[in-house]
């Protein structure tokens, strides 16, 4: 006899991101896509085909609807969509206070190398007077900067605040708008659109004549699979919100 399979669906099927989790599910010998959902279609049919789970990839516009609609119908969500932020945040936390048992997993990167960026520079924080981030990426993004920046950006600042760190050294007075990046939680944040890149991240540290440089490089959108996919099989034992895939790795 062969164990049942979880089913899920995906939000976003035919997206960049929603094409490379499709093909994953289905070639995961314990998961089974029930629904491909894509904008326009009506999200009942991830309902009617029986989905336990759905994943989604679209659009900052789109992602709020679409977790309201699975929250609603106890259907757990990992969501990989970027542009939130802490009232976005806690509206999700107050759908999920009416939905007891279902859980959403919530990440703006699934790659383990920039979980791993973030912990490293966020670990680095204290020790530096200067910091920047520079995300690079393919130039059909929708936004900027990315979520991923933003976060290692406040990850840093709230350690560089514990720590007691001030100000960063920074005595330039800009002649255009924009020559300094933009400021996330005071961190500069520069966003490069390439053609070429897929997704990167530099976060430059700077001290007394030294740099340290924490790179981390997605050459593919396989990079985000096993975070997607270890999401999806542990979102339904984790009820509330869950932000971040770190809180499903061991990174003691
Ligand atoms: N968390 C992570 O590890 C990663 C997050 N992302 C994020 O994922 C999102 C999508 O990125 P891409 O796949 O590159 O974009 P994309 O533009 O290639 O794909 C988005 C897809 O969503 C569809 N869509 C829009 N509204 C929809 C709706 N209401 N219901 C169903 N489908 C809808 C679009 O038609 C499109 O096919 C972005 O926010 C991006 O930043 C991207 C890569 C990794
Ligand atoms: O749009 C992308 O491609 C990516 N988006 C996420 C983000 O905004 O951080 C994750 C990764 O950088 C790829």
């Amino acid at each position: 006899m062969t164990a049942s399979r979880l089913p899920v669906a995906v939000f976003g099927a035919r997206g960049r991101m929603g094409a490379t989790v499709c093909a994953a599910v289905r070639a995961a010998p314990d998961l089974e896509l029930v629904a491909e959902v894509e904008a326009g279609d009506d999200p009942q049919m991830l309902v009617d085909a029986g989905a336990r789970v759905a994943v989604d990839f679209t659009h900052p516009d789109a992602v709020m609807e679409n977790i309201r609609f699975c929250i609603g119908h106890g259907v757990h969500v990992v969501v990989g969509t970027t542009g939130f932020d802490d009232a976005r945040l806690d509206v999700v936390r107050r759908w999920l206070a009416d939905a007891p048992g279902v859980g959403v997993v919530l990440a703006p990167n699934f790659a383990l190398g920039a979980v791993l960026m973030m912990v490293f520079a966020e670990k680095a924080a204290k020790y530096f007077p200067s910091v920047e981030i520079i995300e690079l990426h393919h130039p059909r993004k929708a936004d900027a900067p990315s979520g991923t920046a933003q976060l290692t950006a406040r990850r840093i600042a709230a350690a560089r605040a514990a720590a007691g760190r001030g100000p960063m050294p920074d005595a330039t007075t800009t002649a255009l708008d924009g020559a300094r990046g933009a400021r996330v939680a005071e961190v500069p944040v520069h966003a490069v659109r390439l053609s070429g890149l897929v997704a990167h991240q530099e976060v430059l540290f700077g001290g007394d004549g030294e740099i340290l440089t924490i790179r981390h490089d997605s050459l593919d959108r396989s990079s985000f699979m096993p975070g997607v996919l270890l999401a999806v099989r542990a979102v339904g034992s984790r009820p509330g919100l869950t932000l971040g895939l770190e809180n499903l790795l061991d990174l003691d």
